[in-house]
């Protein structure tokens, strides 16, 4: 498939004539698609059709802004095959996730649908009795989303279906590598019938698509989830020129395995939090902290369950664990797994090619667990976005606790225990945006806020009810007659 850009209702090839590979991961002679490779010339049409179709758009009552977006989930979810498996061919994760992340972009686009019919606004009394004080909510005006590769259809969709809801318009980046996937997602909103210009896309490098988004004037707000690096420096832009600006960023998430805790649900918890769409969440789990006394059955369990992982092409109905989803992902995994050895960790299991020649051709590494980790080493700080677990030891749930929160970051933390007094306490004292007690790192809910403490977030919250904030400001209005 050759995809365009999408500007003002039309599919336009980029200004450049140039176009560059989307390949298959777990092939990666097989090209799934070419995308654009956008100039400023294009983010100039996008946004300038951004801001031509706001003030209608705005206009229109939240219920007809509804209605579009259900129809965009009906056409999402009648593709949900094809998208799906354009998504395991571009970026590797399993079919079953990939069709169940298309799913969850319908839902996220009928919650979002809703909100249109939602109270947006309190009636405040006034110290003047007869005047009447209100609070409503306005939108920025153009929005600008960049998105990765990990989650191409939920993690745009979480920001698209906000910002349309409440009134802007969208100039949407997605990242290149799911650039296919992306232009699917966009056939959907073309097919519903959205007004020319009330979402547009545009596809190119980072530095030069990405950072025009952040430094372009006419655009009032940015979103963003990706790296920490480019994160912060998307914030940085916004802020001095005055944008609003929401940052999602990484995590180095922990999931504690108290004395009390059901074993076998803790490790299947640790597998499924830490290797599914092979480990390439910002909520993945990646750091195992086992308390003393289970230590050594808990890692026995752990291993017996990695060994059975199948791992493979993500079309295989059997596979159950993909490739890396690029070669720069490849080799970032295998340089962290080089760096824990150098650094004294032990590696039990894994982090190797797998020796299957039908995998030869991919970006596979087998799931990689290391023991005797401690605080300081690499792998304990730093994402590492792959298959790989890093198991440390604590004397008891105290100094569990102390672990987890002894990090940069604060995406997801998660507690295996059978004492709702550890559960409380892990609640209270878990410096994280999202805790779970008795379920994994990953899962997030699209009613409910998403989004970190410290070094994972601008501090600000995405999905359910939160959204609102970013994508709207507050009016007070005091009118006497
Ligand atoms: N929080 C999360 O869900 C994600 C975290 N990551 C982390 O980032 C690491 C690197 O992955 P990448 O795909 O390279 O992430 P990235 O941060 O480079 O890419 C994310 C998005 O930002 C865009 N971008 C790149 N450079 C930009 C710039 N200078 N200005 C504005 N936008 C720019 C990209 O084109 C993409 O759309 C991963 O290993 C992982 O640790 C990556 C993807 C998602
Ligand atoms: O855990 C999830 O479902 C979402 C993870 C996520 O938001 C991310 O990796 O960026």
């Amino acid at each position: 498939m050759t995809v365009d850009n999408y500007i003002g209702g039309e599919w336009r090839p980029p200004a450049s004539g140039r176009r560059v590979p989307s390949t298959n991961p777990a092939r990666r002679s097989e090209t799934v698609g070419f995308a654009p490779d956008s100039d400023r010339a294009d983010l100039e049409a996008a946004v300038a059709a951004a801001d031509s179709a706001r003030r209608a758009w705005r206009k229109l009552a939240g219920a007809q802004r509804g209605a579009l977006l259900f129809k965009a989930a009906d056409l999402l979810e009648s593709r949900m095959e094809e998208i799906g498996r354009a998504m395991t061919r571009e970026m590797g994760k399993t079919i079953g996730e990939a069709k169940g992340e298309t799913a969850r972009g319908a839902a996220i686009l009928r919650y979002y649908a809703g909100e249109g019919m939602r109270p947006v606004g309190d009636v405040i009394p006034s110290t003047d009795a007869d005047a009447l004080m209100y609070t409503t909510r306005v939108p920025l005006g153009v929005v600008g989303v960049i998105s990765p590769w990990n989650f191409p259809v939920a993690i745009p969709l979480w920001k698209i279906a906000p910002a349309l809801i409440y009134g802007n318009t969208v100039v949407w980046k997605p990242a290149i590598e799911t650039a296919v996937t992306a232009a699917l997602v966009m056939e959907c909103f073309h097919a519903a019938g959205f007004p020319a210009g009330v979402l547009n896309m545009v596809m190119g490098d980072g530095a030069v698509i990405g950072q025009g988004i952040a430094e372009h004037p006419g655009i009032h707000g940015v979103t963003f989830t990706g790296s920490n690096a480019v994160g912060k420096r998307v914030g940085q832009i916004a802020l001095a020129r005055g944008a609003k600006y929401q940052l999602e960023m990484g995590g180095k998430n922990p999931i504690v395995v108290a004395a009390d805790a059901d074993l076998d649900l803790a490790a299947e918890a640790t597998i499924s939090g830490g290797l599914r769409s092979t480990g390439q969440k910002c909520t993945a789990t990646s750091r195992v902290i086992v308390v003393r006394d289970v230590y050594e059955p808990f890692k026995e369990k752990l291993l017996a369950k990695i060994k059975s992982l199948r791992i493979g092409d993500g079309l295989d109905a059997d596979t159950w664990l993909g490739p890396c989803a690029s070669q720069k992902q490849y080799e970032t995994v295998l340089e962290y797994i080089r760096k824990g050895r150098e650094e004294g960790a032990e590696l039990l299991v894994g982090g190797e090619r797998p020796g299957d020649p039908a995998l030869a051709d991919g970006f596979f590494v087998s799931p990689a667990v290391f023991d005797r980790v401690t605080a300081g080493m690499t792998i304990a700080r730093e994402e590492i976005f792959g298959p790989v677990l890093a198991l440390m030891e604590a004397r008891d749930l105290e100094e569990a606790i102390e672990l987890a929160n002894d990090t940069d970051f604060g995406l997801s933390a998660s507690l295996y225990t059978r004492d709702l007094a550890n559960a409380l306490t892990f609640a209270r004292e878990s410096e994280a945006g999202l805790v779970r007690v008795n379920a994994e790192t990953a899962g997030v809910e699209l009613q409910a806020p998403f989004g970190g403490m410290k070094g994972s977030s601008s501090h600000s919250r995405e999905q359910g009810q939160a959204a609102i904030e970013f994508f709207t400001e507050i009016k007070t209005v005091f009118v006497k007659p």
